[in-house]
């Protein structure tokens, strides 16, 4: 293969940024794009198609059948698709996001029908900058995936393509990243899901998942690869099963986050902070109990030490404040096995030699403020652990996280009922508002949707040189001063996710605030700027699906703010019949 780049294929043969058959285009546009004929002759507003995409969808009678629309609809008209996702989004986001993505990556290779990102297999080391050159775009931030942990569904190998996908859907409708400048990236290194390996549908190598050290010389070589391509490229490790070694080595020489430890950290953190408050219990008086010590488990657990230690307490007392529970029990230093590196840190050494097993037990021992769930494991906060925790606060901080909704550790209705409406309550997947006591009551969801989009438009517009931990924790903090009067009225702990394109311009503020603070940017020109023109510049970047001149099309409008700079990225082809269309039409 050789390394000179390619000539770059025109944009509708990647589904991520086609378009071109939008029912709005007026028959001079659809000239222009060799599209006259193609589609039926009514020219189309926006309101139009949304009705029939919506009514298309409720005809659609199971989850995956709605996400396998929706990506029809992506391919095929991405303007109107993110539109459609950006003002919908509370509806629609369950659907391309947890939990339907679970059933779609466990099914992945069974309703395959499009290429949606890349793949890069073992066999392919040594030569992957070469096949970056395969991208046709310009690409500003990848979400990369081994498919090794997708969710709480375990190893799903080159199925956890849904994943980066749906991430980057979100950074497109949420924080407004270009549809053309996000790559999904799934790196296929075998796996070790046995029956995966065994069914011919199964589109992965099928071979053991590569070894450690294997996995890591193919990493070094794909960062190397990805940043020669895309200089300056932001870089979010997903769903990797042992993420913290790829996390250490890279984090101070790439711009790079892996968002279950630290997404996930601050949004946890950003909703934490909030439930503080609302619990009335001092922070000094918390104390935490964890089902899960993975990455998610103790990357949370680490931002809240770091939340504890600005509220005053010493990194000792704040680390002290935990007990964490895995497959084994209670995490201690005595316990016989060997603890994996992660967990070391929040070990506990004054269990008197007792090993506790059982949730319920540990609960009576530590007498915790906090119960959060990063397990997988569906249905472990039961009635009986609800009502202990409720026996034991007035307010209860209650967080069973894990995904899909099948692993959430309790639901919302649950918690409920067993609190008496007490719960202090955020989940991974969503649950609906349910009535208790005449009151509507409205669960959080603590998930990382609502930072890693601003985490990730804040680095690209500050052209940030790697992401801090300040950066990091810069997100956590200004999610939770985002909400609105009503909302912190009503008691939330999270901002209602229909404002979310809001709160990613606040979070996207706070992150380019902390790199400058820490001299990581690169678009120091930013510095200058207040804080409501920071706002503006932010918004001024964002993609806007939203196409005000409804008669013209939603791909042409948004042409059009493409070749007004965003973020410099023009194409030549559009600007020859942008200057027909602004004389014929505008
Ligand atoms: N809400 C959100 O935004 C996010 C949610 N998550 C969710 O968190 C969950 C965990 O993710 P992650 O930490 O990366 O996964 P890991 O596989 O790294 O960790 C899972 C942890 O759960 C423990 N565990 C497994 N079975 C049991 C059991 N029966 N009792 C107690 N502990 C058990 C494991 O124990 P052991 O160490 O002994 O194997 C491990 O410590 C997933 O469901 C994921 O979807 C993740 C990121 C973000
Ligand atoms: C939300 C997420 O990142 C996870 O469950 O892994
Ligand atoms: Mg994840």
């Amino acid at each position: 293969m050789s390394s000179t780049q390619p000539k770059q294929l025109p944009s509708r043969h990647l589904t991520t940024t086609s378009g071109d058959f939008c029912t709005s285009n007026p028959p001079e546009i659809r000239k222009q794009l060799r599209t006259y004929g193609l589609i039926p002759p009514v020219v189309e507003s926006y309101e139009v198609q949304a009705q029939r995409c919506l009514k298309l969808l409720a005809m659609k009678t199971t989850p995956i059948e709605k996400y396998q629309y929706l990506t029809h609809l992506r391919a095929t008209n991405v303007h109107l698709f993110y539109r459609l996702l950006s003002e919908n989004v509370k509806e629609l986001t369950p659907l391309i996001y947890t939990p339907t993505v679970g059933e779609a990556c466990q099914r992945w290779s069974e309703i395959y029908t499009q290429p949606e990102g890349l793949y890069l297999s073992w066999h392919d080391r040594g030569n992957l900058r070469n096949i970056l050159n395969n991208w046709p775009h310009d690409v500003e931030i990848t979400v990369v995936t081994d498919g090794s942990r997708i969710l709480g569904l375990g190893d799903l190998g080159i199925n956890g393509m849904g994943i980066p996908v749906g991430k980057l859907a979100l950074y497109i409708a949420c924080a407004g990243i270009r549809p053309d400048a996000t790559l999904p990236l799934t790196l296929d290194l075998g796996t070790n899901n046995k029956a995966f390996r065994e069914d011919p549908l199964y589109m992965g190598s099928r071979m053991p998942k590569v070894t450690a050290e294997q996995e890591r010389e193919f990493l070094d070589e794909l960062m190397e690869a990805l940043t020669d391509r895309w200089p300056g490229i932001v870089i979010q490790y997903e769903d990797f099963k042992n993420p913290f070694p790829a996390l250490e080595r890279y984090q101070n020489k790439y711009t790079m986050f892996n968002d279950d430890v630290q997404g996930t950290g601050a949004v946890i953190v950003g909703g934490f902070i909030n439930a503080v408050k609302a619990s009335g219990v001092p922070v000094k008086d918390h104390r935490a109990v964890f089902l899960g010590a993975g990455s998610a488990g103790v990357g949370v657990a680490r931002q809240i030490v770091e939340f504890f230690m600005k509220e005053g307490l010493t990194e000792e007392e704040a680390r002290r404040k935990f007990w964490f529970v895995d497959s084994n029990g209670l995490v201690t230093l005595d316990r016989g096995d060997k603890l994996a590196e992660h967990k070391v840190y929040f070990a506990r050494d004054d269990n008197n030699g007792r090993q506790y097993q059982s949730l319920g037990r540990l609960i009576d021992f530590v007498q915790p403020t906090i119960l959060m769930g990063l397990s997988t494991i569906g249905g472990a906060f039961n009635r009986d652990i609800l009502q202990k925790m409720a026996a034991l606060n007035q307010r209860p901080i209650i967080f069973p996280l894990s995904n899909p909704s099948s692993k959430s550790e309790c639901t919302f209705e649950e918690a409920v009922r067993y609190t008496d409406g007490r719960a202090l309550f955020a989940s991974g997947s969503p649950f609906p508002s349910l009535e208790f006591a005449g009151k509507t009551l409205t669960p959080g969801q603590g998930n990382n949707m609502y930072v890693f989009p601003g985490i990730g438009q804040g680095a690209i517009l500050s052209k940030a040189s790697i992401i801090t931990q300040d950066m990091i924790y810069a997100s956590a903090e200004s999610l939770s001063t985002s909400l609105n009067k009503q909302e912190v009225a009503d008691g939330w702990l999270y901002p209602d996710i229909r404002r979310i394109r809001e709160v990613s311009i606040i979070v996207a503020r706070g992150v380019i605030r902390a790199a400058q603070k820490n001299g990581v940017d690169r678009a120091t020109e930013l510095r200058d700027l207040s804080d409501e023109q920071l706002d503006a510049y932010i918004k001024e970047h964002m993609y806007n699906p939203f196409n005000k001149r409804e008669n013209i099309g939603d791909n042409v409008a948004q042409l059009l703010s493409t070749t007004n700079g965003m973020n410099g990225h023009t194409n030549g082809y559009v600007n020859g019949f942008v200057k027909n269309l602004e004389s014929a039409h505008l």
